[in-house]
């Protein structure tokens, strides 16, 4: 068990080159396994939820093979193994094996999936989906049981606009016979992301990226090479970092119209954001004003980023009042703030963050990934050393984040925890 330590204070300054998409890959890589030959997939960040995806496939007869930031998946053996119990539970994005098995085998047996603690994260959405494209979906001993003679085209309108759902109904729908319809479909930039990978496979997709998408069944998927969009949430976290304790800093690799609603609340906050083709470069302010945020659905601004920006919002001078609408509890992070010091009142889905508030080193507990953001993001600011533990939550979501901001000048290190503080925080 490790811990994260950084020393605040220093000004963060030069280029940081953001990694693929998290919330890509933990799709895309279900979606290969449709495939009948190999599968490449370039510009794969470096986190352990790919790694936990990686062992599940094998655990299903598939070979996979990982070189430098490229993985390639061999579905050749691959067979419905039913994964009840244990990976799949240390991730969300394993409930996409259910619609790539179903899809793929016309059965699947998967474990209810794991992933951040935000409060309720129901899947019912997804299991609708699949019992109108005829599969027989019962919930045993905590996990599903999926099964089908045959999947059929269904037109399918989601109650809520949920990413998980378009994407897992997208996958169990591509080979099912004749037209499938989703209605109210998110439109995200990873579920475009999944539909260009399947279609270089042979689907027939059309209207990703707007509410309304229209599916073809087709027999066969074949293999393909796919390199993945760049992460908007490790580029919207970087951003915050840059905001919270940089001069100058410049976040490329990136698509800047998928930033644009953290860009435009930036601005906002006074501080310099230019976008480039493919970068967008942010000059902070010492002096910020403070802002009102209401988290959306795509392409308002977004949950994930909703935890790191509390923090920099300590920094303002005023209050801010942040309202995350798609998940009523994900502010977890806000206890944790408070042990450095951040006043911050939580009411229901709201938050009101009083600021300015000059935030002290401590010891946090990241309590999920974005949480754990949170947290790195005031210990740049905070005076003294903030110790960060439980930092499994980060390295499931944040490629390299150690190196990425040392190399911009940040003073961050990671420790071994001792035996007395890990009993410490298992009596805790
Ligand atoms: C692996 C991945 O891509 N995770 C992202 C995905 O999560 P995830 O796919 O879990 O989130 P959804 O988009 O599905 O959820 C959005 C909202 O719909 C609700 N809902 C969802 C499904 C369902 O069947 N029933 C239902 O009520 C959820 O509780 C939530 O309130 O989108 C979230 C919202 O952008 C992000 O925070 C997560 O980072
Ligand atoms: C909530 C997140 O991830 P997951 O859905 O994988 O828990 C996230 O990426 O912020």
């Amino acid at each position: 068990m490790d811990k994260l330590l950084i020393e605040g204070g220093h000004p963060l300054e030069g280029k940081v080159t953001i990694s693929g998409a998290k919330n890509s890959a933990v799709a895309l890589i279900p979606a290969a396994l449709m495939a009948d030959t190999a599968v490449t997939i370039d510009n794969l960040p470096d986190i352990s939820d790919i790694a936990v995806l990686g062992e599940l496939l094998e655990e299903a007869g598939a070979v996979t093979k990982r070189e430098g930031d490229s993985f390639t998946l061999y579905p050749e053996k691959m067979f419905p193994m039913p994964l009840p119990n244990g990976l799949v539970k240390k991730l969300r994005a394993s409930y996409y094996m259910m619609g790539a098995m179903l899809g793929k085998f016309n059965k699947a047996v998967i474990g209810l999936p794991g992933g951040c603690n935000l409060g309720p994260r129901p899947i019912d959405q997804h299991i609708k989906g699949f019992e109108a494209l005829g599969a027989k979906v019962t919930n045993e001993h905590g996990a599903l049981y999926l099964q089908a003679e045959e999947l059929r085209g269904a037109r399918i309108y989601l109650d809520v606009v949920s990413v998980g759902a378009t994407i897992n109904i997208m996958l169990a729908a591509v080979k099912a016979k004749g037209r499938t319809v989703i209605e109210n479909a998110a439109k995200e930039p990873e579920i475009i992301d999944v539909a260009t990978l399947l279609s270089n496979m042979g689907a027939k997709i059309k209207g990703a990226g707007t509410n309304v998408i229209r599916i073809e069944g087709v027999e066969e998927l074949k293999g393909c090479r796919h390199t993945i969009i760049p992460d908007r949430i490790e580029a919207g976290t970087y951003m915050i970092f840059a905001a919270a304790a940089g001069s100058s800093v410049t976040i490329d690799n990136i698509i800047p119209l998928h930033v644009e609603s953290l860009s435009s609340k930036l601005r906002e906050m006074g501080v310099g954001v230019e976008a480039g083709d493919d970068s967008v470069h942010i000059e902070t302010q010492e002096k910020l004003e403070p802002v009102d945020i209401k988290t959306l659905v795509y392409p308002g601004f977004a949950t994930d980023l909703q935890q790191p920006v509390t923090a920099l919002l300590t920094k303002a001078e005023g209050s801010s009042m942040i309202t995350d609408t798609i998940y009523n509890a994900r502010f977890k992070q806000v206890d944790e703030l408070r042990r450095m010091g951040a006043s911050i009142k939580v009411d229901g889905r709201s938050a009101l963050v009083y600021g300015r508030t000059a935030l002290q080193g401590a010891k946090v507990r990241a309590t999920d990934l974005r949480g754990g953001a949170a947290l790195v993001t005031a210990g740049l600011m905070a005076e003294g050393v903030t110790e960060i533990t439980d930092v499994f939550h980060i390295d499931r979501g944040y490629s390299s984040l150690e190196e990425k901001l040392k190399n911009l000048g940040a003073v961050i290190w990671r420790e071994q925890l001792t035996e007395a503080e890990i009993q410490e925080i298992q009596n805790s």
